[in-house]
Parts: C-alpha cells; structure tokens; sequence
C-alpha cells in the first residue's frame, strides 16, 4: 500500500519544454508525494526497482603536491536516511534499478569525480558508496580485486572520448570484455559481439578499426562494448559531448532504448540542458554538493531534424 510523504519533491514533465530549462530547477511547490514501500516517490511515469545505488555522505579530497588538500566532494547523500537533528527524510533518494539519472552543473562542481567514486574507477576519502549492496568506502582501496569483479560484472562505461582500442576492430573492441570476465566460450561470444553491434546498427562495420568509423558509430561501439558483461548500470561522461547534434540524439535514443527496454540504470554526466527530456531524474551539482534535483515525468526522445532546427534558429 503506497504511503503518502509530505517531502518537497520537484516535479516537472520535460517532455513539452523546448527550450529545456537550463541551470538549477526552481523550487517547486511543496505537495504530497506517494511513496513505495521503501518510502521513495513513486516516479509518474515509470516502474522503477530496488535501490542499487546508495550514497551516505560521500566526500572526496585530493592531496595536492605540496600537502595541501583540495575537497571536491563535501558530503553527497542519495539514501533514506533521515535527518538527525529533526527526523526529516533526506529529499535526495538513493538510485533505483532502471531509472536514468543526469549529473549536471557547470565545470569543475565535482560530477565526474562523483561519477568515477560510484563506478569504482576513484576512492571516496568520506562517507560510503553501495553499489548493488557492495559498500565501498574509503577502507575499499584494499579490496582491488572485490572493485575489479564489481566494475567488469556489474558496470558499463562510456567516455567522451570513447576509449576504443585502435589497433582491435570493432567486434574485437565489443568481445575483449567478455573475454577479460572468461565465462563464455568464443561462439557464444562471437554470437554476443555481434549480436551488440546489430543493436546499436553497426552489424555492417564489425571488422572496421576505430580510426575508419565516425565518431557517432565509434561511440556507438563503446556503448556495445559497455554491454558486453550485460551491466546493471551504465555510467556515462559527456558521452555525447564530441558528436554533432544528429549524432548526438541518434546515440541518446539508442541510451533511451537500452534503459527501457533492458532495464539498465543509468547515471550520465553533462553539460548540455537539452538532454534532460531523456531522464528520470536530474540532480544538480554545486560546489561538491547536490544542490537540487527534478524529476522528469516523461522520458521522451529528441527529433534530430527538429532539434537541429531549434539549435539553429537558436544561435
Ligand atoms: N586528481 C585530481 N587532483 C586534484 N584535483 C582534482 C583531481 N581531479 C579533479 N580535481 C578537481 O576537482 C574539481 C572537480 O572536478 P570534476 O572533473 O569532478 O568536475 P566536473 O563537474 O566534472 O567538471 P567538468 O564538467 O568540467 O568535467 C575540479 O576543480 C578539479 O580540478
């Protein structure tokens, strides 16, 4: 039986906005929320899972040369804890399976150090990560071989700069993970590489090297090779960042389809507000903290002409 909490929740449906809003949301009216049994908001327009990523406090400090220490993460909480000074349910909620978050906020606020804490790439110096129940906390950095399994099982990783290795081919690029993790045979990896390049429409360029792909297929083989161990999660840095506008909507549908269709949860970084039609939820970055977040009613895919055409006209 869903619970109705009075917690401040920011509710919006991108889907008819365009322009999207850009920078923080505006603080909506405060009103009744239904929750789940775990006493998070039932998202309006999706049947979202169990929490799968949950964050307590989260703080990162880099050592400068020198000895000095710069915080870049001061304390980042995505859980149900309550507050314990006055009881209050934390407003930020942790990640469920299945939905697609956004990380924004202008340069240098701290969202891919966040990212690379969650994906296990960086450690938290504060506060924990739990990852699928896995808590990774500053003690984690001994257990490389624990991080190791978590991020070749359980997570898929896109970059700007698509990181594909130049001297394999696509289909090489797309099976080494399955190969690297050594739990299928070589049919039915054969099977499974190409099975992932079909999906993102590359089954026509499987023996291309990299340096002979566009940079919009070459990112859709980094998103097939995310693929490959079947990922619960998905974390993506600008993953569109370098792709023309065309490009861009074609690879953030083929996101959509995949967190639809396959359920995977996704948490992408970017600068770009026009992509907040495509989340669940976006959380606003500032200064190493959460500053805000919204919710997107509608997840709702962009028209690459029409969106070329809005871009244009807009300058
Ligand atoms: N290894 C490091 N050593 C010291 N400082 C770092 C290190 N990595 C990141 N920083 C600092 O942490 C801050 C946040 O960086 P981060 O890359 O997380 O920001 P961001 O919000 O993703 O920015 P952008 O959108 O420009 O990528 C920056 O001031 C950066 O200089």
């Amino acid at each position: 039986m869903a619970a109705v909490s009075a917690a401040p929740v920011i509710r919006a449906d991108l889907s008819e906005a365009h322009p999207r809003p850009s920078g923080a949301a505006t603080e909506g009216e405060a009103h009744e929320v239904e929750t789940d049994r775990h006493g998070m908001p039932i998202h309006p327009g999706k049947t979202l899972g169990e929490p799968v990523v949950v964050l307590k406090d989260v703080r990162k400090a880099y050592l400068l040369d020198g000895g000095a220490s710069v915080d870049v993460l001061k304390g980042i909480s995505l859980s149900l804890d309550t507050d314990p000074r006055d009881g209050t349910p934390s407003e930020f909620y942790p990640i469920r399976e299945g939905e697609f978050v956004l990380l924004r906020g202008a340069s240098g606020q701290g969202k891919t150090t966040l990212c690379n804490c969650i994906g296990a790439i960086d450690s938290v110096t504060g506060g924990s990560i739990e990852l699928f129940g896995e808590v990774l906390d500053a003690k984690a950095a001994d257990s490389e071989r624990t991080l190791a399994d978590l991020r070749l099982r359980k997570i898929g990783w896109v970059f700007q700069s698509f990181q594909l290795l130049g001297a394999l081919s696509a289909f090489e690029n797309v099976e080494l993970p399955m190969s690297v993790l050594g739990e299928l045979s070589k049919q039915e990896r054969t099977a499974r590489a190409k099975m992932l390049l079909a999906m993102v429409g590359l089954e026509d360029r499987i023996s291309h090297l990299p340096s002979e792909l566009s940079g919009g297929e070459q990112q859709r083989v980094a998103i097939a090779r995310s693929l490959a161990n079947a990922p619960r999660l998905m974390l993506l840095d600008e993953a569109v960042a370098d792709l023309d506008t065309r490009n861009q909507v074609a690879v953030m549908n083929l996101l959509l389809r995949i967190n639809l269709e396959r359920k995977v949860t996704m948490i992408m970084v970017t600068h770009d507000p026009h992509l907040e039609c495509y989340a669940d939820r976006i959380l606003y970055i500032r200064d190493g903290r959460i500053e805000a977040q919204q919710i997107n009613a509608k997840q709702t895919p962009l028209d690459a002409e029409a969106h070329a055409a809005f871009l244009a006209a807009e300058g």
